[in-house]
């Protein structure tokens, strides 16, 4: 059945098209995220949910998806949607980094207008008959300072345009490069020295716990006397009530206000005051923007529906939809290496070691560093997967190291995945041929090479003389068909490890009986 995807807010429809032409399911609500009840009555049926900022991905409406796998927010800020209880559950979250970007600068820059020339204002007492030339005295922003908080992908377009603008541009964000802001042309401050010097202020950083009320009583007491201030990107960036007192006094002398602190913004103290000017939230809102996004966000949830590609992914490492197909057997690889590993670890569980020789070690690592991990926590948490497993392992205070060496060995691609325990350190190594099948190639650092089943056994053993034919004969009496039969040893007369595949699951007293085998020191039934 192909997956279904479910649209609960208002995206361009070139969205449905797309999902539609890549073989896809898609239903079209745009008003379902006003309504929170009939998402969680319906959520279940679908793979894939496509938002825009109405719809509100709980953690009540996460438990409710039970098959949903992608969540794609066609924009950029994603505190409408749980991200850890969605990664619990292994659903990806992917944005659209950049749709939108050019569109909110354009909304920056149109409010700084608006400010500086009280456009709202004028326009409304214009059409009133009123005419009131004196009342309106403008400022110019040419030679005026702009101070950008959160210089990134928005806040470097507002810069751009306003020093094409011929505004002096000072730029406040922790992340900036010193070479970064020399290709910019702005100038890098500290955030009290750019509260100091601007005519005008800009903010473009998400709301974090540092960036929460960075504009409040105390920091405006610092800046210009008729200082602007505008916000275009999230509510809560700003103190709404300092602000308001601030334009009160006339400290501020204008205020542009996108995003609030409470949305929908259908009451608010600041909408009583002439010196500002309010949009609802309409920083992305243009015709080239919202194709952008539904395009993008189409795009990429299909890819991973699909191809099992991953961009733009807020929990989980890209996988590009050209490598996935060159990827999946290594994924595959590292799972089961995982899942071996992991079926016979049985105490705490201290550090995962993953090393990547030859071609594998130029792959996408992270990605299959998180197959690996996802097999290994499988047989404790069954719903782990490759979203969740990262943030699982961390959660248990489990240590994962990655080495990649990118000379060859014997084999073109290696991965060598060492499970360290309070007790014990394991290794269990595979390949992947030209046939893309994962082999297992090494286990406790002895050679062997074997294709894994869904239904094994995994012995160690005395390196003595009739075991072979003790064990066959017993699974003969059973009536268990064998598969493959493989077997590997240190050294002559030392230890020595079988891995079998047999065609049926295999019962208890089967472990028992063989466990009792003279000359067994272990045995494990291991499932694929
Ligand atoms: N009004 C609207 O409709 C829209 C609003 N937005 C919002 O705009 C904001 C910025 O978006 P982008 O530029 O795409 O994000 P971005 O991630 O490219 O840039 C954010 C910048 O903020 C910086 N930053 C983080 N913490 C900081 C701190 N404590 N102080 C100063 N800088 C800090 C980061 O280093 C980064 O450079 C986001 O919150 C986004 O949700 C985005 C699109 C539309
Ligand atoms: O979808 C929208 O209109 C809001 C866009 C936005 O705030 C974002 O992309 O962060």
């Amino acid at each position: 059945m192909a997956p279904r995807v479910l649209i609960s807010d208002k995206l361009s429809k070139t969205a449905v098209q797309i999902f539609k032409d890549r073989g896809l399911d898609v239903d079209y609500q745009p008003d379902l995220g006003k309504d929170k009840e009939k998402l969680l009555a319906i959520i279940g049926e679908y793979d894939g949910l496509a938002i825009r900022s109405n719809t509100k991905v709980t953690e009540k409406v996460i438990a409710a998806a039970k098959n949903l796998r992608v969540i794609g927010r066609a924009g950029i800020g994603v505190d409408n949607v749980d991200i850890p209880a969605a990664t619990a559950k292994g659903i990806i979250v992917m944005n659209t980094p950049f749709g939108n970007s050019i569109t909110t600068a354009e909304h920056a820059i149109a409010m700084m207008f608006a400010l500086a020339r009280q456009l709202p204002e004028a326009d409304a007492s214009t059409r009133a008959g009123k005419w009131e030339k004196n009342r309106f005295m403008g400022v110019e922003i040419t030679g005026k300072t702009l101070g950008v908080i959160g210089c990134g992908n928005i806040g470097s377009i507002v810069a751009d345009r306003a020093i094409g603008l011929k505004m002096r541009v000072v730029a406040y964000d922790p992340f900036l490069s010193d070479e970064r802001a020399i290709d910019l042309g702005v100038e890098k401050v500290e955030l009290d020295q750019l509260f100091r010097r601007a005519d005008f202020i800009t903010l473009h950083t998400p709301l974090t716990d540092k960036t929460r009320g960075i504009v409040d009583a105390a920091a405006i007491a610092t800046m210009k006397d008729g200082v602007r201030i505008i916000n275009c990107a999230r509510g809560g960036l700003v103190v709404e009530a300092d602000l308001v007192e601030a334009l009160k006094s006339g400290k501020v002398a204008g205020a542009g206000i996108d995003v609030f602190e409470v949305e929908p913004a259908t009451e608010n103290p600041l909408f009583a005051l002439p010196n500002v000017v309010c949009t609802p939230h309409l920083g992305a809102s243009t015709t080239e923007a919202q194709e952008n996004v539904a395009l993008q966000v189409a795009e990429q949830m299909a890819d991973y529906l699909m191809k099992g590609a991953v961009v733009n992914a807020l929990n989980m490492p890209s996988i590009s939809a050209e490598e996935a197909p060159r990827l999946t057997p290594f994924v595959k690889l590292a799972e089961l290496l995982g899942s071996f590993a992991g079926q016979l670890t049985e105490t705490g569980l201290k550090a995962i070691r993953l090393e990547y020789e030859g071609e594998v070690a130029e792959m996408n690592v992270r990605a299959l560093t998180a197959a690996a991990l996802t097999g290994v926590l499988k047989p404790l948490l069954q719903t782990v997967n490759m979203v969740s497993a990262p943030a699982m392992a961390r959660e248990r205070g489990v240590t994962v190291e990655e080495v990649r060496r990118e000379q060859r060995g014997a084999y073109e691609n290696y991965i060598r995945l060492t499970v360290i325990t309070d007790r014990q350190e394991r290794s269990v190594a595979g390949t992947v041929f030209a046939d893309a099948k994962p082999r297992i190639i090494q286990i406790k650092g002895i050679n062997m090479e074997a294709e894994l089943g869904p239904h094994m056994l995994y012995i160690t053993n005395q390196d003595k003389p009739g075991f072979i034919g003790r064990f066959a004969s017993l699974l003969g009496q059973e009536g268990i068909n064998i598969a493959t039969f493989n077997l590997g040893r240190k050294a002559a007369g030392e230890d020595a490890i079988a891995l079998v595949e047999v065609d049926e699951p295999i019962s208890d007293s089967v472990i028992e009986r063989v466990a009792a085998l003279e000359g067994v020191v272990q045995a494990k039934r291991l499932t694929f």
